[in-house]
């Protein structure tokens, strides 16, 4: 059974091994997230070439070399050489360090999830490896269930939460507000671009302490 865990990567050195579409999927939720990417790979696919062009990756235009994975917090060997792969699962089993090894699950101390995204709401699915494809699936239906006003919403009980932290001392109190605001339906305001329900609504969670 895996661990889930949430990484925050921004500023963290990682690396990619191998340039092709798997290693440029990679690549780019790295990117999403701030990480400080670095591929090796004699050669990377055009989207890849054009990161490194615009300053959003560093690249060495050549075969992995014994030893390169050190100095990194999380890397990716994404060839379609299984040797090699190996080579670099090798090189960080031996130095700790994070490692997907895309075509050899056992050689992965951490599985990258599919994953949906609404402002700060994540949803990550793993089957454990079973079945990435029905990972993608399930993603998919999240998607169509999940929607773009979750985004939304959540700034809403963030800066909600802010000001309770503020204003209530009383733990059991803000505990219950919290679980109020959660119930009383500002998504379906939100979703239906009611601002006056949406206030009403608040409003009534935030007096009733
Ligand atoms: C979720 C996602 C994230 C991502 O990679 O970004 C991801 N694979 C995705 C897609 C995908 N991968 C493959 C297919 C073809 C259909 C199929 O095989 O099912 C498709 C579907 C497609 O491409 O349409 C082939 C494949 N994948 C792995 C192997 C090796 C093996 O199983 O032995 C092979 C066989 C290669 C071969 O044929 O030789 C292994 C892994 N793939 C994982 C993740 C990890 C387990 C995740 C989990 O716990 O479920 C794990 C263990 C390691 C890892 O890579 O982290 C992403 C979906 C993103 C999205 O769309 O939302
Ligand atoms: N985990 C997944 O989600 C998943 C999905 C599909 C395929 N795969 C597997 O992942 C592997 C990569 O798939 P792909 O479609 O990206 O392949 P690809 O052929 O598009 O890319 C392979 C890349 O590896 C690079 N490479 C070759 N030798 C190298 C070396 N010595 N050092 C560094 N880089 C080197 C090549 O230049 C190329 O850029 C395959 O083995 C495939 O079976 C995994």
């Amino acid at each position: 059974m895996l661990y889930p865990l949430m990484l925050r990567l921004e500023g963290q050195p990682c690396l990619v091994v191998g340039g092709g579409q798997v290693a440029e999927r990679k690549i780019e939720s790295l990117l999403e997230v701030g990480a400080r990417v670095t591929v090796i790979s004699p050669e990377v696919t055009p989207a890849i070439q054009e990161w490194v062009q615009e300053g959003k990756l560093r690249s060495y235009l050549r075969g992995y070399q014994e030893g390169d994975a050190a100095g990194h917090f999380v890397v990716i060997a994404a060839t379609d050489v299984s040797e090699v792969n190996e080579m670099v699962a090798r090189d960080c089993f031996q130095r700790n360090i994070l490692i997907n090894t895309v075509d050899i699950p056992p050689l992965c101390n951490f599985y990258v999830p599919a994953v949906v995204r609404r402002g700060d709401l994540t949803i990550a699915i793993s089957t454990n490896g079973a079945s990435p494809a029905v990972a993608k699936r399930i993603r998919k239906k999240m998607e169509r269930e999940f929607g773009e006003e979750y985004g939304e919403y959540l700034q809403v009980m963030k800066s909600l939460r802010e000001q309770v932290l503020r204003e209530v001392s009383d733990p059991e109190m803000r505990k219950d507000i919290f679980e109020r605001l959660a119930d009383v339906g500002l998504l379906d305001c939100i979703k239906a671009g009611d601002e006056q329900g949406l206030k009403e609504r608040i409003a009534q969670c935030l007096s009733s302490s």
